[in-house]
């Protein structure tokens, strides 16, 4: 799917939000507007077959407001084919704040969000995103009981990285597996770019593996820190794609499978936490696979957070967060075969996963 932005010309020849590229099936797009907190948000409704439409709140200083619309209907999409593809009963939905996080995040601001989103009666359930922290969705959660995220203390699941991380571990062993014929990492060398909350404990993860790992990030002392706890080699080069290596996982930024590096990457396996890897799903998603790299979808390996905030609603535990997110494995196994067998990409094959549950679905109903 395209999903660049237009220019305000090129726009004028469509209709704003339904004629927006990235605009698929959405169900349902709110434009929240109060003046008196400067709240400015669009929460994007994608798909409600499987379920409420959950996914997290962003906010961002998007430079215009088709650039924030663009962003929720993307992100929303995004959420309904993690969680079908994952068997939740989930659907997908997204928001976005119009802001600084740092500067225009107000308590005032939050709690007339939370009473947009309350508004809706729950067919759109919020979480955190780029920008928010789980105090702000403590603050929601005393205007509306439709947020997830929250802290333990008040009922919550807590930080949802850890398990994020097993579940691109999960994947990554299954994409190896794939493409070595072992799922065993032990000396395999592995890049981890982006060493925040996930990249750190896929790192752990990944030392009690007994992989050879490198580390990159373009904060030198998250770098220092992570090489003082573990045993793993700082990257000093500026150009990671074209190194040496077994496994890139790409912890970071999305888009970084792009026409730049795609001809570079030396990698047999393409599997870590950020969203949106490829800049083009098909055009990349291709590439990789004339290529003879296998890529793990990262909708579908990085759904370990969603499996954990949906322990919230549904109330169950650490056993079986772990478990569903072990399941991730088999699952990236069965779409890695399915792609080969049907002549079709990773993520094409995921997609027709998630899709086929929504259909079906749609079908019992
Ligand atoms: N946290 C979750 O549970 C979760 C769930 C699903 C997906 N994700 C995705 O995984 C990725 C990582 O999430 P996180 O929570 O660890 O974020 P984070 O903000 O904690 O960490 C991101 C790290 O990437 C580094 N970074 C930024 N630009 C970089 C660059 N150009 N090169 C190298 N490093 C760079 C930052 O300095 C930071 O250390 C994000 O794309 C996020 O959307 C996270």
């Amino acid at each position: 799917m395209q999903t660049e932005i237009m220019t305000p010309n090129e726009l004028k020849k469509f209709d704003p939000v339904f004629g927006q590229l990235s605009f698929d099936n959405h169900e349902q797009i709110v434009f929240c507007n109060d003046k008196d907190t400067g709240l400015k948000a669009i929460i994007g409704i994608h798909n409600t077959v499987l379920g409420p439409a959950l996914g997290g709140t962003r906010m961002w200083q998007y430079n215009s407001e088709w650039e924030a619309l663009n962003d929720v209907l993307r992100l929303s999409r995004g959420m309904t084919f993690k969680s079908a593809v994952t068997g939740l009963n989930l659907g997908g939905g997204k928001a976005v704040i119009i802001g600084n996080a740092k500067t225009q995040k107000t308590p005032e601001l939050m709690l007339r969000f939370g009473e947009f989103v309350h508004s809706l009666s729950g067919r759109y359930i919020t979480a955190e995103d780029v920008g928010m922290e789980t105090k702000d969705m403590d603050l929601v959660r005393t205007v509306t009981p439709f947020v997830t995220g929250i802290s333990e203390e008040i009922g919550g699941s807590g930080n949802p990285s850890p398990i994020t991380a097993y579940g691109v571990f999960m994947g990554m062993k299954a994409a190896a597996k794939f493409a070595y014929g072992s799922d065993v990492l032990e000396d395999k060398v592995v890049y981890v770019q982006g060493i925040g909350n996930v990249g750190e404990a896929l790192v752990e993860n990944l030392t009690n593996e007994g992989a050879k790992i490198y580390i990159s990030d373009i904060n030198r002392e998250r770098l220092e820190e992570v090489r003082d706890k573990y045993s793993v080699t700082i990257y000093e080069g500026n150009n990671l794609y074209a190194e040496k290596m077994d496994i890139y996982a790409p912890c970071a930024l999305g888009a970084t499978v792009n026409d730049e590096t795609i001809n570079q990457i030396t990698a047999k396996v393409i599997a870590g936490a950020a969203n949106n890897q490829l800049a083009d799903e098909n055009k990349h998603g291709m590439l990789l696979r004339e290529k003879g790299i296998v890529y793990a979808p990262d909708f579908l390996i990085n759904a370990g957070g969603i499996i954990n905030v949906y322990a919230e609603l549904e109330n169950y535990g650490r056993q079986e967060i772990i478990r569903k997110t072990e399941n991730i494995y088999n699952t990236t196994l069965e779409i890695l075969t399915n792609a080969e067998a049907g002549n079709m990409t990773t993520h094409q094959a995921a997609l027709a996963v998630a899709q086929a549950r929504i259909d079906s679905r749609k079908k019992e109903k």
